[in-house]
């Protein structure tokens, strides 16, 4: 599939712009419940001058968990080691990691889902105990040591807890679960944004962007440098509705926040199918695109949005989605309708 605009996915691009990520956990909007949770905990291990316990944060890309990770180890005045769970191959790749901890610092792995089994064994007694159990040597000759590693936190990142392991996950002390932002949350961040990059913004220009970015940060930010160029080509002073406008139709960015592909997915229902159901396998031949990038980057916010439900006898699109593409709605027969929603 060709890069889009409206993935959550990170990109070197965003990262780019790392001025936009908040520091502290005062400047961090949304997330409240998380967020006033976190500060408990960090306050009290403060207090206690311990390490805070070790944090699982489960959610959508783009929602902030490296962002609160990182502010987590600022807030606690400690260290911050970064990895991800691809990254380590070896056992001996995250022994050497752990070593290398002081006492209380922050080591943060992403994706940690996807940890190999064997390196996933050491972090349990390093986790429980803040121990090594290393096995030396091969053979008749092998023979294991215990190391003792400082006491640090570890927070693990996951776009989906169900991929974890029980006994990992079970480790954690403090899951915490990011949820989508609210068009307010979102319209904040694109405020302060625009003040961190220096250009004006009018309360209607940041809800326009605020509106098509998913509930995600990252899209909201991507959006506004994007919006940004075209005020600049534009000389106008400030981003209002209509630049706003003009910039995200121009980019195809719809005013819900669909994209080229996402119209196409739902287009495709709607003609070649009356609106479904259909399934998935036969919609990523008519799309020409594989089946886990249907259902793992188009559909998760169509769903969520109520334009498509996901019944067992394939996709099908509500009546919100026909009134979105301006189509009428065909009469489907009850049988057509579907008996529960699959989930996913
Ligand atoms: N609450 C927030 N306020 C302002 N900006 C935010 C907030 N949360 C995230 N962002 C911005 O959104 C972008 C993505 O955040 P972050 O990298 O933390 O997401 P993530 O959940 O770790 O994503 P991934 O699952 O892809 O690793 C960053 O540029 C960050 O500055
Ligand atoms: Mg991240």
């Amino acid at each position: 599939m060709a890069p889009r605009l409206m993935t959550a996915d990170s990109r070197p691009e965003d990262e780019a712009d790392a001025t936009l990520r908040p520091q502290r956990l005062a400047d961090f909007v949304g997330q409240a419940q998380a967020r006033s949770n976190l500060e408990v905990f960090i306050k009290a291990a403060r207090a206690r001058g311990e390490a805070l316990d070790h944090v699982l944060f489960v959610g959508p890309p783009g929602l902030g968990k490296t962002t609160l990770a990182q502010i987590m180890a600022k807030e606690m005045g400690v260290g911050f080691r970064s990895t991800s769970g691809p990254v380590i191959a070896k056992a001996g790749d995250l022994a050497a990691i752990l070593t290398n901890l002081e006492e209380r610092d922050v080591l943060f792995i992403d994706e940690i889902h996807r940890l190999a089994p064997q390196v996933e064994e050491i972090l349990y007694p390093a986790m429980e105990d803040y121990e090594l159990d290393l096995v030396i040597g091969e053979g008749p000759a092998a023979r294991s040591v215990k190391i003792s590693l400082p006491k640090f936190t570890l927070v693990g990142a996951t776009t989906r807890s169900g991929l974890l392991t029980t006994p990992l996950r079970d480790r954690f002390g403090i899951p915490v679960r990011l949820v989508f932002y609210t068009l307010e949350e979102l319209e904040y961040i694109v405020t302060r944004g625009a003040r961190v990059l220096g250009i004006g913004i009018v309360p209607e220009g940041a809800r326009e962007i605020a509106r098509r970015a998913r509930g995600t940060p990252r899209i909201a930010g991507r959006l506004l440098r994007r919006v940004r160029d075209f005020a600049l080509v534009e000389e106008a002073d400030a981003i209002d509705r209509k630049i706003a406008d003009k910039a995200l139709m121009a980019l195809d960015v719809d005013a819900a926040g669909l994209d080229a592909m996402d119209r196409r997915y739902l287009k495709v229902i709607a003609d070649h199918y009356g609106g479904g159901p259909v399934g998935v396998e036969t919609l990523a031949a008519a799309l020409s695109e594989p089946r886990d990038a249907i259902e793992e980057i188009v559909e998760p916010y169509l769903v969520q949005q109520g334009f498509v439900q996901r019944t067992p006898r394939g996709r099908m699109l509500t009546s919100g989605a026909f009134r979105h593409l301006g189509i009428a709605e065909p009469q489907r027969p009850p049988s057509a309708l579907p008996l529960f929603d699959e989930g996913d």
